[in-house]
């Protein structure tokens, strides 16, 4: 199990994740000490490709609304910006999907990874585990972040919503892991305090990842063992 102090500056987010630090070395030696208390394995589940099909979803649309213009399939997809690849087909294709994600009732309609809310049911009801949802909306938000919260609400039910995090730098988010399909996430902490598990999705396939960084390649691959793989640590 893992272990944080109990100190003054417990509730204090940058300072939490220290403590953590320190006593997971102190239990490596000498198991429990004086002061510290058993703390759940905290987990952060990205939504748009890990727990929503944000690709499937603009491909199906784009495709609909622009019937005669050229796509990117999804074994093409490369990058995590779909925008920035259909500007690379032709400079105003990139305005063009992004009215597909932009529009109202996109992230709404968007259907659930297979697996996907299984797994997250699984997890929330794990002993010693938190999950919340860490998700971006977009910068045009007016849509976005509304209906990021009644997809949540629709799939996961009410009381899930109040596990939703919506932040643009999820780096400053603590937490012992995150499941994201964007194999770069930087934002105002260097050191984030999770680990990133790399969610496999069309973009994100082809990247190599160095060591020790790891994936999980969908809902069916063993997220259960990296949850206690890094409970050990
Ligand atoms: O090409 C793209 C792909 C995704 N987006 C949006 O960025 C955020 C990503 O959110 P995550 O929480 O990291 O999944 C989301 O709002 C996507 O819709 C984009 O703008 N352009
Ligand atoms: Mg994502």
């Amino acid at each position: 199990m893992k272990l944080i102090c109990i100190c003054m500056s417990a509730l204090a987010v940058r300072d939490r994740r220290r403590c953590g630090r320190v006593c997971r070395e102190r239990r490596a030696g000498s198991g429990l000490s004086m002061g510290s208390v058993a703390a759940p394995l905290r987990v952060l589940l990205d939504m748009d490709g890990v727990l929503a099909d944000f690709e499937g979803a603009v491909l199906r649309e784009f495709r609909a609304r622009f019937p005669t213009e050229p796509c990117v399939e999804l074994e093409e997809r490369r990058g995590f910006s779909v925008r920035e690849q259909y500007r690379s087909l032709r400079e105003d294709l990139a305005a063009k999907v992004a009215s597909v994600y932009e529009s109202p009732g996109f992230f709404l309609d968007l259907d659930p990874i297979p697996g996907a809310l299984e797994a997250v049911q699984e997890m929330l009801h794990m002993q010693d585990t938190e999950v919340f949802i860490c998700t971006s909306p977009l910068q045009k938000y007016e849509h976005c972040i509304v209906e990021k919260y009644k997809w949540v609400e629709k799939h996961l039910g009410p009381t899930f919503v109040e596990r939703i995090i919506l932040t643009r730098d999820k780096t400053v988010v603590a937490a012992d892991l995150l499941f994201d399909d964007k194999d770069t996430i930087q934002g105002a902490e260097a050191n984030p305090s999770w680990e990133h598990i790399l969610f496999t999705c069309c973009h994100n396939r082809h990247v190599q990842l160095p060591a020790p960084r790891r994936r999980l390649r969908s809902w069916a691959d063993d997220w259960k063992a990296i949850l206690e793989s890094k409970r050990r640590q």
